[in-house]
């Protein structure tokens, strides 16, 4: 049997596109010991575009932070745990990735995660502003849809708010729709590709199934919708599982590490670059919505649109809206009140 490190490794290092020509990048952590963090810190001590790894978190890190350095990669792990050490593990950082804060249990919606979450994010914010004002901001605290809305108020109030910079990472729901898909399909998941638009949470998460490549014709309609269902309720589908102790955390972390790697290649100059992301948008009426973008340089280099979709697309597009405002005027509101 291959070893599955050297072949999660392996697997990144072939999607890098020239080692020689990569500068040194810091990357940091932030909720590194945490169910999302800890495999998340492993993926991205093997990601070869890392130099430096900075894992934060309120409580435990220097456990993780030895156990990661014994790795023999080129990535230079260290731990840094609480308000003390934040600014020091934020200084030079080129992408910062947020997974801290609570997550769902049974019954809940991530909405209901939003009282605790909003106040982590914020005072997470507010540091990366003082701290590391260019990183790219890979957020994954739940709710996605308002956490983002609370990161660009943050910026704006520091005067540091650059919309290319602020991602929302929803490639989980990319990850589940491509293995659903494939599954259903029944055609090479690692051929499919599958974009997903909207946000991150229920309904407002809209997978494109007519976009979907492999394109299949074995599918009906009633296919689609059960699978567009059962990609909107993936999260919760690992939360009843779970029973109690979390939500995705393995899948999450992958995607994660999927997410950051695009990020790091793009800061790098790679061409090509595209992920779906939810970000500053103007591809719908509202402020911020998920969508393919290109990632350069700069960050985001251009917010690409919807393209064709379905009947059914369509009317799940239109459905979405409502629940995405609310959740966006949420998180606005929370950080220009507090
Ligand atoms: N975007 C997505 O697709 C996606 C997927 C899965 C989970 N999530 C979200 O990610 C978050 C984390 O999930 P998890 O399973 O890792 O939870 P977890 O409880 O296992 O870990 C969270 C970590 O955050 C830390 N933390 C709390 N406050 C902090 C602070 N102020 N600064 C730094 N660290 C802090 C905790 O100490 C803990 O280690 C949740 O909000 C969850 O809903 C998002
Ligand atoms: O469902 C959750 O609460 C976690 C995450 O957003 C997910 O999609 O798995």
């Amino acid at each position: 049997m291959r070893p599955i490190l050297k072949s999660a490794s392996q697997l990144l290092r072939r999607r890098n596109y020239s080692s020689a020509a990569n500068p040194e990048r810091k990357v940091a952590i932030l909720g590194a010991a945490g169910g999302i963090g800890q495999p998340l810190a492993l993926l991205m001590k093997l990601n070869p575009l890392v130099s430096s790894l900075s894992l934060y978190d309120i409580a435990g890190t220097p456990g993780v932070a030895a156990d990661c350095s014994h790795i023999n990669s080129p990535a230079l792990a260290k731990g840094f745990m609480g308000d003390d050490q934040l600014g020091e593990a934020l200084e030079g950082s080129d992408v910062v990735i947020i997974p801290a804060g609570v997550p769902r249990k049974p019954g809940m919606t991530r909405d209901d995660l939003f009282n605790i979450n909003a106040g982590i994010v914020k005072a997470l914010c507010t540091a990366i502003a003082k701290h590391c004002p260019n990183a790219l901001v890979n957020m994954i605290s739940n709710p996605v849809n308002s956490t983002v809305p609370i990161a660009a108020e943050v910026f704006k109030k520091a005067g540091t708010y650059d919309e290319k910079k602020l991602f929302g990472v929803t490639t989980l729901d990319v990850v589940r729709a491509r293995t659903f898909y494939a599954g259903k399909a029944g055609v090479p998941v690692n051929e499919v590709n599958v974009p997903v638009v909207g946000g991150h949470a229920g309904i407002t998460i809209l997978p494109l199934f007519s976009q979907a490549t492999p394109a299949s014709n074995s599918l009906s309609d009633e296919d689609i919708k059960a699978l567009t269902k059962r990609t909107q309720d993936g999260g919760t589908e690992v939360v009843e599982a779970k029973a109690g102790k979390g939500s995705a955390t393995l899948s999450m972390a992958y995607a994660g590490a999927v997410f950051a790697d695009a990020c790091l290649k793009g800061l790098n100059g790679a061409p090509d670059i595209v992920e779906c992301s939810y970000v500053q948008s103007t591809v719908t009426e509202l402020p911020f919505f998920a969508s393919k973008v290109r990632i350069g340089k700069n960050g985001v280099e251009e917010v690409l649109g919807l393209g064709e979709l379905s009947a059914f697309e369509k009317e799940g597009l239109e459905k979405l809206k409502g629940e995405l405002k609310s959740s966006i005027e949420k998180g606005i509101k929370f950080a220009q009140s507090n």
